[in-house]
């Protein structure tokens, strides 16, 4: 028998990981959470860190559950999802994905038709909290599904909803592998305060507190980004020096490039993968 209250992840890995830990703290109950991940430490990790029941067979936790969260490699998806379509004709969940590129139509059809899908793209400041998740549902998710899976994810974070499914790769593009251009950017900030001179310790230090003084500012003021640059740049000074170098080594078209070529990646999975 399926309870409503019941969710379970397939796949327990760093992103299941994080939502789950964004659950936990926002007070889901542990009981209400099965995970069915092949990789014993992880299993062990997740049952330890958040009490969450922990298991090796998909359709043992897929059973008793009216939510599915699909948390799987996209590689991998089609394989899992056929394994479970019996299930999934005789329980009808609702399914959440949260794989890149992956569509619905293929969700669908992998899972013998007929069933409630969403596709999510979270990412992995989830496990604070401090997540954004893109939201996507097929026609066949009635009003409740839909609340039910932006609440779902609402406990990772903010929710958006995104109309044309196509959309989705660029929302993988920009918030899902997000994260990664930040710390990216971090590294390579650090990288250059210790060849200026600074302590390892100290370059840490300040470019943390950058990180998340400037992500501060940029959500809790509401302001454009770029008014909030100007105002660090004082004409002829260090950010201007700064500033000018980011411009004339093409930063904002290699991003677009880098955003551009992610974006892409998510079409290639789905294809690669059907
Ligand atoms: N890591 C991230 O920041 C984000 C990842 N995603 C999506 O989340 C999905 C998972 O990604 P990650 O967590 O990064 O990968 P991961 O590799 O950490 O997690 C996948 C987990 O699935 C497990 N697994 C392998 N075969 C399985 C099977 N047959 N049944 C059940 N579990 C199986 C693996 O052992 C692994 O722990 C991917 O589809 C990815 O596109 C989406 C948003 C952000
Ligand atoms: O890199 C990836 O494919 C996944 C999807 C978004 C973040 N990580």
């Amino acid at each position: 028998m399926s309870s409503a209250s019941t969710l379970a992840f397939i796949g327990g890995g760093n992103m299941a990981r994080s939502l789950i830990g964004g659950l936990i703290a926002r007070g889901t109950p542990a009981a209400d959470i099965r995970v069915s991940e092949p990789v014993d430490v992880l299993r062990e990790a997740l049952a330890r860190d958040f009490g969450v029941q922990v298991g090796a067979d998909n359709a043992e936790a897929a059973g008793p559950a009216g939510l599915w969260l699909l948390a799987v490699k996209p590689q991998i998806m089609r394989a899992v999802c056929e394994a479970l379509a019996p299930l999934a004709q005789a329980n009808r969940p609702l399914v959440v994905s949260i794989a890149a590129g992956i569509t619905a139509a293929q969700l669908q059809r992998w899972l013998g038709g007929g069933v409630a899908v969403v596709r999510a793209m979270p990412n992995t400041p989830a496990l604070l909290g401090a997540g954004v998740t893109g939201l996507f549902a097929s026609v066949e998710v009635d009003r409740n599904g839909r609340e039910h899976a932006a609440n779902l994810l609402a406990s990772a974070g903010r929710t958006v909803w995104i109309d044309d499914e196509a959309r989705m790769d660029a929302v993988t593009a920009t918030s899902g592998s997000g994260p990664a251009y930040i710390f990216l950017l971090a590294e390579a900030m650090e990288a250059a305060a210790i060849a200026e001179g600074l302590p390892a310790d100290a370059a840490r230090t300040l470019v943390q507190e950058t990180v998340l003084g400037a992500a501060r500012m940029l959500t809790e003021s509401g302001e454009d980004p770029a008014e909030l640059r100007r105002r660090v740049t004082s004409p002829g000074g260090t950010t201007q020096a700064a500033v000018e170098t980011f411009e004339a080594g093409g930063f904002r078209a290699l991003v677009a490039q880098a955003i551009a070529n992610a974006t892409e990646r998510g079409r290639q999975l789905s294809a690669a993968n059907d």
